[in-house]
C-alpha cells in the first residue's frame, strides 16, 4: 500500500474525528440528562476504530464504514456499520459482489492509519468464503485478555446474516464451539437497537451462565456504542436470590414442576364440610359450606392471582356475613306484631349484641320509629361489611379458609425443606406468579447465552420477563452439562411460542484449531451421531497430547506444568472435586479471575469462555461426574486457541487414546 493512499486516508479519518469532537462539545455544553449523558458515552467509545473500511463500488462512487453514522447535508461521511447500506462490506464476494469493486480494510491505532487492506472482488480472486482473511486470522490468534472484544470490523457472511435476521419472534443459534455464538447475539443486539429504536425504552437483558462470564463479554456491547443494556445470570432475576449455586436439578427443572406449584397453592384453599361459627362483637355468625363454595368459585372465576383472589373471596364471604347479619336485625324491628324473633329483644327492638354490632359498624340507628320501616340503608350496611372485615376473629377465620401465601412460604411447603438453592429459583418465580407476589421488569428484547443449559422451568422465568416473546437464544445441543438442560430446541421453545422461532446455524469454528477439533472426534462422534462439529477455520500444526500420572501426583504434575507455562493465559479445567487440591497449589483465585494468567475452573465455569492454553486435569472424572460428562469434556476440550493438554490419572478414557502421548516432566 503506498504511503500516499495512507495520507489520503488519514486526512479523511482526521476529518471524521474532528466531527465527532464537535458533536461532544456540543453534547457536553447539553444539560446532563440521562439522553445527552447516554450519547457522549456513545461517541466517547466510538475513539478506537471509528472508521474501519471503505467500499469502493462500481458505479464509481465510495462509501466509508464505521462504528457510528456522520453526515454532512444528507451525505454519508461515514456509515454506520448496521446501516443497510454497509452490509456488503459483509457479504460481498468475488462471486457475488454486490456492486461492490473494492473491499478496503482500514486498521487505526487510536487516531492513527496503520495499515490498509485491500481485496478486488473480481472473479479471478473468487473462491474465497472468508471474508477479509488477513484481519480475521491476525484477530483470530492474537492473545487472550480475559475478555472478549467487538468483532465489527471481521464479521463473516454467515455471521452477518444472523446478525441482520429481522424474524420478530424467537431466532435459535445452533453452533458447535467457537462459531462465535455470543459476539454474534450480542452484535445482534446491537442492530436491533439500531434499526428498533423503541427497544432502548422497552430495555434489553442479556442472560448468561455467571457473573464471571458476563464479565467476560462485557464489554463487547459498550464496545459497539451500546450502554444501556442490561445483563443478568437467572438468579439475577430473582430478588435476593439464595447465594448457593448448583446446577438446575432435573426434577426441579421438568415442565410439570409448573403444575405442581400452581396445585400446591391452590390446595392452601380449604371448603369446611360443616358450617364455620364466626364470632363478631358478641354475635355468632355461621358460614356455611355452600356459601364457602360459591365465593371460592367465584374467586376463581376471575383469573386472577391467588393472592388478589383471596381478596374476592374475602369481599364475598364478609358480603354474605354481612347481609345475614342485616337481614337479621331488619327481621327483628320489621315485625309489626312487636315479637321479637330469633336475636332480638322481647319489646321488637335489637338485642343488645345486635346494637354492639353496629356501634362496630359505625350505625347510629333510629329507633323513634313510626311502623315497620327498614333500619339499616346502604350506607349501614356498607360500614358492617367494612367492620366485619377489619374484625380480627373474622380475619382469623377467612385466612384460615384461604391463606395469604409467599411464595417461600409455598415452595417450602411444597419441598419440605426450605429454599436453599439456585434451582428453586424458578420454582419461586413460578409460585409468584400463581400468587401475583410481585411484578417482574419486563424486556423488549432478551438474549439467552448458554441457552442449552436451560430447565423447563427457567424458560417458563425467562419468557415471563419478555411478553414480546422476542429473543435471541444461542446455543449447542453438544454442550449441554445441566441434566435437566435442553436436547432439542423444538420442545423447549414450542410450550412458549409455538412454532414461531426460527432456528439458524453457524458452521465455522473460529477458536478451536483444527487439531484440537479432530482430537475431540471420537468423544463427538460418540454421542452426537445427528450432529455435524464445526469446521476449524485454521490450523497450528501442534497436536493436543495427554500425560499418564497417578492419583497422587496429580496436583504436583499440573503444578509444574503450570509453572513452566509461558505462552499467554492458560486454563487449568478441572471436575469440582479437584478443585481444593488444585487451588492449593496453583496462583488461581477461587472464584476465578479471567484476566489473570493463570486461571482455575470446572467444566461448567469454563463454559463460554476460551484461553490461549488449556491442561485438563483428570478427564475421566469430567466423563463419569454426571450423565452428561462427555459434553462437559467436550466444552472443556475446545476452550483453547492454541494448545491443549489432557493429564490423566491411571488408564487414558477411550474417546481419548488418540491423543499424542507424552512423558511427565522431569
Ligand atoms: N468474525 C469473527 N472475527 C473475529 N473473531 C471472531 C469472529 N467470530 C468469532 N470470533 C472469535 O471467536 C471466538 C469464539 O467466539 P464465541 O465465544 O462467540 O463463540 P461461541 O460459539 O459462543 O463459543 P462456545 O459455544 O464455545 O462458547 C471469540 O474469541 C470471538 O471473538
Amino acid at each position: 500500500m503506498t504511503s500516499g493512499e495512507i495520507a489520503f486516508e488519514q486526512a479523511y479519518l482526521t476529518d471524521l474525528h474532528e466531527r465527532v469532537d464537535a458533536l461532544r462539545e456540543q453534547a457536553a455544553a447539553r444539560e446532563a440528562t440521562d439522553f445527552w449523558r447516554g450519547e457522549l458515552a456513545r461517541l466517547a467509545s466510538v475513539e478506537d476504530g471509528l472508521c474501519f473500511g471503505r467500499l469502493d463500488l462500481r458505479d464509481g462512487s465510495r462509501v466509508y464504514i464505521g462504528r457510528l453514522g456522520l453526515f454532512e447535508d444528507d451525505e454519508p461521511l461515514l456509515l454506520d456499520w448496521r446501516a443497510p447500506a454497509a452490509r456488503p462490506f459483509y457479504t460481498a464476494t468475488a462471486v457475488d459482489p454486490h456492486g461492490v469493486r473494492r473491499r478496503r480494510r482500514i486498521t487505526t491505532r487510536g487516531r492513527t492509519v496503520v495499515a490498509l487492506d485491500d481485496e478486488l472482488l473480481d472473479a479471478e480472486t473468487g473462491g474465497d468464503d472468508l471474508v477479509g482473511e488477513g484481519a480475521l486470522l491476525a484477530a483470530l490468534t492474537a492473545d487472550r485478555t480475559g475478555r472478549m472484544h467487538e468483532i465489527v470490523t471481521t464479521l463473516q457472511a454467515e455471521q452477518d446474516r444472523i446478525v441482520r435476521d429481522e424474524h420478530h419472534g424467537v431466532l435459535v443459534v445452533q453452533g458447535g464451539p467457537g462459531t462465535g455464538k455470543t459476539a454474534v447475539a450480542l452484535h445482534r443486539l446491537a442492530y436491533l437497537l439500531y434499526t428498533r429504536p423503541q427497544l432502548r425504552t422497552r430495555g434489553v437483558l442479556v442472560l448468561g451462565p455467571s457473573r464471571v462470564f458476563l464479565d467476560y463479554i462485557g464489554q463487547v456491547l459498550p464496545g459497539l456504542g451500546e450502554h444501556t443494556v442490561v445483563t443478568a445470570t437467572l438468579s439475577e432475576l430473582w430478588p435476593g436470590s439464595p447465594a448457593e449455586w448448583v446446577e438446575s436439578a432435573e426434577v426441579k427443572g421438568r415442565a410439570d414442576m409448573a403444575d405442581r406449584v400452581a396445585a400446591a397453592v391452590h390446595a392452601k384453599v380449604r371448603v369446611p364440610d360443616e358450617a364455620v361459627e364466626v364470632g363478631f362483637e358478641q354475635q355468632v355468625l355461621r358460614l356455611e359450606p355452600r356459601a364457602c363454595r360459591r365465593a371460592v368459585e367465584s374467586a376463581r372465576e376471575r383469573g386472577l392471582p391467588y393472592n388478589q383472589a383471596k381478596l374476592v373471596f374475602d369481599q364475598e364471604i364478609v358480603d354474605r356475613l354481612a347481609s345475614d347479619l342485616a337481614d337479621r336485625m331488619e327481621s327483628v324491628v320489621l315485625t309489626e306484631s312487636g315479637e321479637a324473633i330469633d336475636g332480638g329483644s322481647a319489646d321488637g327492638r335489637l338485642s343488645a349484641a345486635d346494637l354492639r354490632a353496629l356501634a362496630a359498624a359505625g350505625v347510629v340507628v333510629d329507633f323513634d320509629f313510626e311502623g315497620p320501616r327498614q333500619v339499616l340503608d346502604d350506607t349501614d350496611r356498607a360500614g358492617l361489611r367494612a367492620a366485619l372485615l377489619a374484625d380480627t376473629g373474622v380475619r382469623r377465620v377467612l385466612d384460615g379458609l384461604w391463606p395469604p401465601l409467599t411464595a417461600e412460604q409455598a415452595i417450602t411447603d411444597l419441598l419440605g425443606t426450605p429454599v436453599r438453592s439456585t434451582a428453586d429459583l424458578p420454582l419461586l418465580d413460578e409460585a409468584a406468579a400463581v400468587l401475583g407476589e410481585h411484578g417482574v421488569t419486563t424486556f423488549g428484547h432478551v438474549v439467552v447465552d448458554e441457552a442449552q443449559e436451560l430447565s423447563a422451568m427457567d424458560w417458563r422465568m425467562v419468557v415471563r420477563r419478555c411478553p414480546t416473546r422476542s429473543m435471541t437464544v444461542v446455543g449447542d445441543l453438544a454442550q449441554t452439562g445441566s441434566a435437566a438442560g435442553a436436547t432439542g430446541w423444538a420442545e423447549v421453545l414450542r410450550p412458549h411460542v409455538g412454532e414461531c422461532w426460527r432456528l439458524a446455524q453457524l458452521t465455522v469454528n473460529y477458536r478451536t484449531p483444527a487439531e484440537i477439533m479432530a482430537a475431540t472426534g471420537d468423544l463427538f462422534a460418540a454421542h452426537h451421531p445427528d450432529l455435524r462439529p464445526p469446521r476449524s477455520v485454521r490450523s497450528t500444526g501442534e497436536p493436543p497430547w495427554r500425560m499418564r500420572t497417578t492419583h497422587a501426583e496429580l496436583a504436583r504434575v499440573v503444578a509444574d506444568l503450570a509453572a513452566s507455562h509461558d505462552d499467554g493465559s492458560l486454563a487449568i479445567i478441572a471436575p469440582p472435586e479437584h478443585r481444593d487440591r488444585l487451588a492449593a497449589v496453583l496462583p488461581a483465585t477461587v472464584p476465578p479471575d479471567l484476566t489473570a494468567p493463570i486461571v482455575l475452573l470446572t467444566p461448567g465455569e469454563a463454559k463460554g469462555l476460551e484461553f490461549d492454553s488449556v491442561l485438563i486435569a483428570d478427564p475421566a472424572a469430567i466423563l463419569r461426574a454426571g450423565p452428561l460428562g462427555h459434553n462437559d469434556l467436550y466444552v472443556a476440550m475446545t476452550r483453547p486457541t492454541r494448545h491443549l493438554g489432557l493429564i490423566h490419572p491411571g488408564p487414558c478414557p477411550p474417546a481419548l487414546a488418540a491423543l499424542t502421548p507424552q512423558p511427565l516432566p522431569t
